[in-house]
């Protein structure tokens, strides 16, 4: 019997086209990014984020990552602009975190990994639902932010002290008044390019935009988090653009 993808030698990311076909398609996440090669576009726009603390429902442990879950029934908590038409709702946004502090994102930048990333998840409204936008082309963008190891984040730790109460695959517990914006960088300077997600079903349905400043993230936060290692799975390169603040400017090689 298939056990569940994951990221071990049996079921890792090399498997997952046994069950997902789609593993092998043209615009598979992640990717690796080399900042020299992105090629700017003068019809990209800055992002623009509001996000309502309110909106913070739950916190769940998928048993790959852990997530907090957005109620997304209004556009109270929404990304426009950027590199993508119309209004996308926040769903919800989760982690990537390695075994070491050399590992753990998805992404990574001139090979480089880091060790987490997070995901912010959207969807677009012009579908009536998530799961329909997770099938459609232009359905989903996840706003992509790295955490490098520095000084302890005071904003990423009211999740980390949520960790406790979902320590098994399924729990799940109330996560509210979060602002999820505090987890962002001062610079919303990103590369964007069309993706996919990045864990099965692998949907091609992903606009991504990585951001290009990190976040910190302690060695005592990172360990805290670390039962939810998950190994990056192997990148695919993929053309993508950059957009920086000054006069929609070009990012610097
Ligand atoms: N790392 S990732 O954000 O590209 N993939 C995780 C993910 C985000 S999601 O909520 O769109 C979703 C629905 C179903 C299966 C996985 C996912
Ligand atoms: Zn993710």
């Amino acid at each position: 019997m298939s056990h569940g993808w994951g990221y071990g030698p049996g079921n890792g990311p090399d498997t997952w086209g046994e069950d997902f076909p789609i593993a092998n398609g043209p615009r598979q996440s992640p990717i690796n990014i080399v900042p020299k090669d992105a090629k700017y576009d003068s019809t990209l726009k800055p992002l623009k984020i509001k996000y309502d603390p309110s909106n913070a429902k739950g916190i769940l442990n998928n048993g790959h990552s852990f997530q907090v879950d957005y109620v997304d029934d209004s556009d109270s908590s929404t990304l426009t602009g950027g590199p993508i038409s119309g209004t996308y709702r926040l769903k919800q946004f989760h982690f990537h975190w390695g075994a070491s502090d050399d590992r753990g994102s998805e992404h990574t930048i001139n090979g480089i990994k880091f060790p987490c990333e997070l995901h912010l998840v959207h969807w677009n409204t012009k579908y009536p639902s998530f799961g329909d936008a997770a099938s459609q082309p232009d359905g989903l963008a996840v706003v992509g932010v790295f955490l490098k190891i520095g000084a302890a984040n005071p904003r990423l730790q009211k999740v980390l002290d949520a960790l406790d109460a979902i320590n098994t695959k399924g729990k799940q517990t109330t996560f509210s008044n979060f602002d999820s914006k505090t987890l962002l960088p001062g610079s919303l300077d990103y590369w964007t390019y069309d993706g996919s997600l990045t864990t099965p079903p692998l949907l091609e349905s992903v606009t991504w935009i990585v951001l290009r400043e990190p976040i910190s993230v302690s060695p005592a936060q990172r360990s805290a988090s670390v039962f939810f290692s998950l190994r990056p799975p192997s990148q695919k390169h993929r053309a993508f653009k950059g957009w920086r603040e000054e006069y929609g400017a070009p990012l610097p090689k």
